[in-house]
């Protein structure tokens, strides 16, 4: 029997850009939330005499060849066992690609783990905690996040993470426009915007780093506000050390930040406290759809049903919104059908929730 993993999604809560590093990468952080909408990866394998793998998928966008972040995560994981096997992986694919939502990433996790399990019924034991991180952080920066699941800070260009304290699940409208964007562009666009003296010495081709900008909000300022906004967040008292949305809500108006004043609640307080994605700033202007799309999801002619936050996730060119009822999220999905655009419908997804239902 092969073994079947359910491979969730993320978003960006909020996501603070850095500098350009001198390994070409940026200092960022970021509070991902992980998703219930999900892919299946599906995995069978047993000890051979050299590694062979195969991988299939019913989307022919995603590569299927050693280029696949779930290829690289059964690669690492044979090798850091000091097992050759014959392995087949196959994804269905139910996410976006390119969508700012890590699926090729949670892929790679979701591989891993398949592996692992299928490597167990041949008596081969798992890998520590810390070399599955150390191996997800090598195919790239979104992938340890999957395996801490929930509410989870990532520092370091996002691959050094650390699981929050989780807020209890709301609903989450995902809206998937037909738009690719380039995650590596749209650093690059990032990094245009700003002089080159707020790169990190060493950065970037053939120039000399000069000292930092002496006026403006500069990167390294940016990632310790939302330090500050996601620690002061969590200082607010709580009864169990687990975020939980509050009941009875207060009156909302159109307005995102103000809307909810008086309510304690930490999803709330971090929304107070002025979280956002730094990609708006470059994504939005490229491509207005996206920044109409947020508007969409945010406003309602009827306050009750104005989102509790929305925002774009990651790079894009997912944009969320999140809701109190299940009532106003199908309200903004119906908004949003109006004007031709697809969405899903999803729930946050706690870290407990995360592990439980993983297995398929
Ligand atoms: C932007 C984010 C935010 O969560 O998500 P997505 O929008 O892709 O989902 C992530 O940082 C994406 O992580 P991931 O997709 O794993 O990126 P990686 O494979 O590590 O890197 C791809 C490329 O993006 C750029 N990159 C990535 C991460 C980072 N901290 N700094 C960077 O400059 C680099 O140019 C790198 O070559
Ligand atoms: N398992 C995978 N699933 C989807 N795309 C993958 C996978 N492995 C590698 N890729 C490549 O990675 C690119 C972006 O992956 P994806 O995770 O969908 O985007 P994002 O990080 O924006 O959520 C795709 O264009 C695809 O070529």
């Amino acid at each position: 029997m092969p073994t079947t993993v359910r491979s969730f999604s993320k978003i960006n809560l909020g996501l603070a850009l850095g500098p350009a590093r001198a390994d070409g990468f940026h200092g960022l952080t970021t509070l991902y939330q992980t998703l219930e909408t999900h892919d299946l990866v599906t995995v069978e394998a047993r000890p051979a005499a050299a590694t062979r793998i195969t991988l299939t998928s019913d989307d022919r966008r995603v590569p299927t060849d050693a280029r696949n972040t779930a290829w690289k995560a059964a690669e690492l994981t044979l090798s850091a066992s000091g097992v050759a096997a014959d392995v087949a992986i196959h994804i269905e694919k139910r996410l976006p690609i390119q969508g700012g939502m890590g699926a090729g990433s949670a892929n790679a996790v979701a591989a891993a783990v398949g592996l692992e399990i299928e490597l167990q019924k041949h008596g081969i034991s798992p890998l520590s905690g810390p070399k599955r991180l150390e191996i997800a952080a090598r195919i790239g920066s979104d992938v340890p996040l999957f395996l801490i699941g929930g509410a989870v800070l990532g520092v370091g260009r996002g691959e050094e993470v650390y699981p929050m304290p989780d807020f209890a699940p709301v609903h989450c409208v995902v809206a998937l426009p037909e738009i690719g964007v380039s995650t590596p562009q749209a650093f690059r666009d990032w990094d245009a915007l700003r002089p080159a003296g707020d790169r990190e010495p060493g950065a970037g081709k053939g120039e000399t780093a000069s000292a930092p900008a002496l006026t403006g909000d500069s990167p390294s300022d940016r990632l310790e506000e939302l330090s500050r906004s996601l620690a002061a967040a969590l200082c607010e008292p709580h009864s169990s050390g687990v975020f939980t949305l509050g009941g009875g809500l207060a009156v909302k108006s159109g307005s995102l930040a103000n809307s909810f004043a008086g309510v304690n609640s930490p999803l709330l307080a971090l929304v107070r406290t002025g979280i956002e994605n730094d990609f708006e700033e470059v994504v939005f202007p490229k491509y207005p759809f996206l920044g109409e799309i947020k508007r969409i999801l945010a406003a309602s002619d009827f306050p009750e049903q104005a989102a509790l936050y929305a925002s774009l996730s990651g790079s894009g060119s997912a944009v969320f919104g999140l809701y109190e009822t299940a009532s106003a999220a199908e309200a903004a999905m119906a908004r949003l059908e109006e004007r031709g655009i697809r969405s899903l419908l999803t729930n946050t997804l706690p870290r407990e929730s995360y592990w439980r239902s993983m297995m398929v």
